[in-house]
């Protein structure tokens, strides 16, 4: 198929799950802005060149997110997890590089054509009359899209007390052209236990938003942003499956969360905000793994969709 009509039938199958909800996202539809900075590490700046790991306190917006397409569904909802973050680093010459990673530690399947796949067959089995058989059939053939249904994704409490991973591999180079292979995981100086589903259910719908807000109007939030690194063997064209945790991390640096986007433009600024996990600068690049070349161009046509009236 080609790429563009791929790009197509996987907006077409997300608005088949979750309907059409114009200027909203086709996934993480519901989400809260928040201003801060990041200060990379000393260590930042020895494996990759780009700019913002220089050490230099950069401006970001940090987006985070519930799963779901449909912009109504509770912050404790299932469907709400695995939560998301998009964070945009903008850089004195204009330039700018996002993230973009969510709270699995691995995705569904390796390429956008599985991807398909398997959301074709979700938007079946969630018709009016379902069509169970097509996600059956996808699921019996990838037993990790099958452990992704099935592993456990409890609520956080806060949107800044739990980890998010950039599940696509990237490619570090420094000054003197070495290079090193990573994923992103973004998280809390401090992790916090998730909610019992119980708790969950219970939570106000906005429950994660106003935790933020709270939390913001007495002071600073800090997140770490951590690189592991590829060890031997490891599928670095497979965001699919994890690595192990024992494998070398290094500590990129720290954001500061500052202070919520102020309401009058909240919702206005996540419409114009067009995040991409293949924006990167000089110093990062594509590595073996497909799925940020079929993010980065997908998510384009995603912005285009989601602008329509
Ligand atoms: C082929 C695979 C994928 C497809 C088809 C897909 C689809 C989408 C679409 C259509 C959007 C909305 C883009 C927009 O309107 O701005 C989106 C956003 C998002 N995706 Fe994906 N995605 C894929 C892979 C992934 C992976 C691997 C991750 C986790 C690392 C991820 C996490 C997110 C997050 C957190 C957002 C919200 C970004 C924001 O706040 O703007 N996606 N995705």
């Amino acid at each position: 198929m080609p790429q563009e009509r791929l790009y197509d039938a996987l907006l077409d199958a997300l608005t088949a799950t979750f309907g059409r909800h114009p200027g909203f996202r086709a996934t993480h539809a519901k989400g809260l802005l928040v201003n801060g900075t990041f200060t990379a590490t000393r260590i930042a700046g020895s494996i990759s060149r780009a700019a913002h790991l220089q050490g230099q306190t950069v401006p970001v917006v940090l987006r985070f997110s519930n799963f779901s397409g449909v912009p109504a569904t509770a912050d404790g909802d299932p469907m709400a997890s695995p939560k998301g973050v998009a964070v945009r680093f903008a850089l004195p010459n204009g330039e700018f590089t996002d993230i973009v990673a969510h709270s699995f530690d691995g995705f569904p399947v390796a390429t956008p054509e599985d991807f398909l796949g398997f959301l074709q067959g979700i938007a079946a089995n969630v018709a009016t009359p379902p069509d169970p058989q097509p996600l059956q059939t996808f699921l019996a053939n990838h037993p990790r899209a099958q452990h992704f249904l099935e592993a456990p994704k409890p609520a956080p409490r806060s949107y800044a007390g739990l980890e998010y991973f950039g599940v696509n591999s990237l490619l570090f180079i420094n000054r003197k052209g070495d290079q090193l292979i990573g994923r992103y995981r973004i998280e809390p100086l401090l992790m916090q236990p998730s909610l019992s589903d119980a708790q969950a259910a219970a939570m106000h719908a906005d429950y994660l938003q106003e935790e933020i807000s709270a939390r913001l109007s007495k002071g600073s939030l800090k997140m770490r942003l951590v690189l592991q690194l590829a060890a031997p063997g490891d599928a670095v064209e497979d965001g699919s499956i994890a690595w192990s945790r024992q494998n070398e991390e290094l500590e990129l640096g720290v954001f500061s969360l500052d202070a919520l986007e102020p309401a009058e433009t909240q919702q206005l600024a996540q419409q114009r905000l067009a995040f991409s996990p293949g924006r990167l600068l000089d110093g990062i690049s594509l590595s073996a793994d497909p799925m940020t070349l079929a993010r980065d161009r997908l998510y384009q046509r995603a912005v285009l969709r989601r602008q329509r009236p």
